[in-house]
């Protein structure tokens, strides 16, 4: 659990460094969040990993998405490329980067992709369960490893991204039978679509629910029911990631979603969460609000990928920055007497 105790320390001593009382804002409650996570009174977040789960969904099929299936796996050589826009920003932050096959529905003939396919894409959950539940196991061990692999190897701060084409839908009936919120509220364009798919997006969701009737606090029936694999990968890899008391800085709709299948796993990975964002997808705001967390940024973003959570990190980097200034006895500056409690 967390370092309570090491918390208070690092409130007491930010309000020791040079600078008017609570002045950093928001700054300061991540530093004081994170060395309750880390258990470090001077935490460090370098290098951080970024994770990029990938897998298709068998509700593609029903036109949801305004792109073509074949993307998903397009974009699994671009990413081992270094083409896409979580390369970029990726390198940016310094970060070690990988990307795991864990069902895309073709072979990835490119070594560079971690292989943890576990079927060729899920079933379409409009017509029958996405996946059993051994598949939803075996997908929720591969985050796992993977994510236990990267903080072997002294990553410090895990980003866990996703590349599916459909994933807006298959996450979308995930949130509506966690939230039991009307589909209508937090169906979103997801990569774009017009008015005509966003509709059958939603009739397909209220469909399915009705048939599958989806557990709100099973993790395991909500992803052999809806899916999908890089959902119940990223969730895994959150485990794993909270067990070591690596900080997880969260993305975009999708890994949200997933951090609320991780909290349906076990509810202690949500105290090393942070919100790296708020996507432009209308469910990210509700998916947040169920994990109490306030996202650092809002760039009308809606990328996935992990790209949010990579434009938010050096936020966190400041927040931690600033635990190395000097304090008012070091420096010799005179402490206010007037200010706030
Ligand atoms: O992370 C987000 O908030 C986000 C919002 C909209 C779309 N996406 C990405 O777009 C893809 C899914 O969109 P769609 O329309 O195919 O459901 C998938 O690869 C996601 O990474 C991601
Ligand atoms: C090109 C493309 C890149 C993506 N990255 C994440 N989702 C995506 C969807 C598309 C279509």
């Amino acid at each position: 659990m967390l370092y309570e105790q090491i918390g208070e320390e690092v409130r007491n001593y930010i309000d020791q460094l040079t600078k008017p009382r609570g002045s950093l804002g928001r700054l300061e409650e991540l530093a004081i969040d994170i060395a309750k996570m880390t258990g470090e009174r001077f935490p460090n977040v370098t290098p951080p990993g970024v994770l990029v789960f990938a897998a298709d969904h068998g509700i593609a099929k029903e036109g949801v998405s305004a792109y073509p299936q074949e993307v998903t796996a397009q974009m699994v050589l671009n990413f081992v490329r270094g083409g896409a826009a979580i390369n970029v920003f990726s390198k940016q932050i310094g970060a070690i980067f990988s990307v795991v096959d864990v069902g895309v529905a073709t072979d990835i003939h490119e070594e560079r992709v971690i292989d943890e396919k576990v079927a060729y894409g899920t079933n379409n959950f409009a017509d029958e369960e996405a996946m059993t539940k051994e598949e939803a196991e075996r997908a929720v061990q591969a985050g796992y490893r993977q994510a236990n692999a990267m903080i072997d190897y002294g990553i410090r701060c895990l980003i866990v991204g996703e590349m599916g084409i459909g994933n807006t839908t298959t996450a979308s009936a995930l949130l509506a039978a966690i939230s039991g919120r009307n589909v209508a509220e937090l169906v979103g364009k997801g990569t774009g679509v017009r008015d005509e798919a966003l509709k059958r997006k939603r009739d397909v969701i209220e469909r399915a629910l009705a048939k599958h009737k989806p557990s709100a606090s099973d993790a395991i029936d909500l992803l052999t029911k809806i899916g999908g694999f890089e959902i119940a990968a990223m969730a895994g890899a959150m485990i794993a990631a909270a067990e070591r008391r690596i900080p997880i800085l969260l993305d975009g709709f999708i890994c949200t979603v997933a951090a609320l299948i991780a909290e349906r796993l076990d509810e202690r990975v949500v105290h090393y969460m942070i919100a790296g964002h708020r996507s432009q997808e209308p469910g990210h705001r509700i998916a947040l609000e169920l994990l109490h967390k306030e996202p650092l940024l809002d760039l009308r973003m809606r990328l996935g990928e992990g790209s949010g959570a990579t434009v938010a990190f050096p936020i966190v980097n400041m927040a931690l920055a600033m635990l190395h200034m000097a304090t008012f006895s070091s420096a010799n500056v005179a402490t206010g007497s007037d200010h706030d409690e």
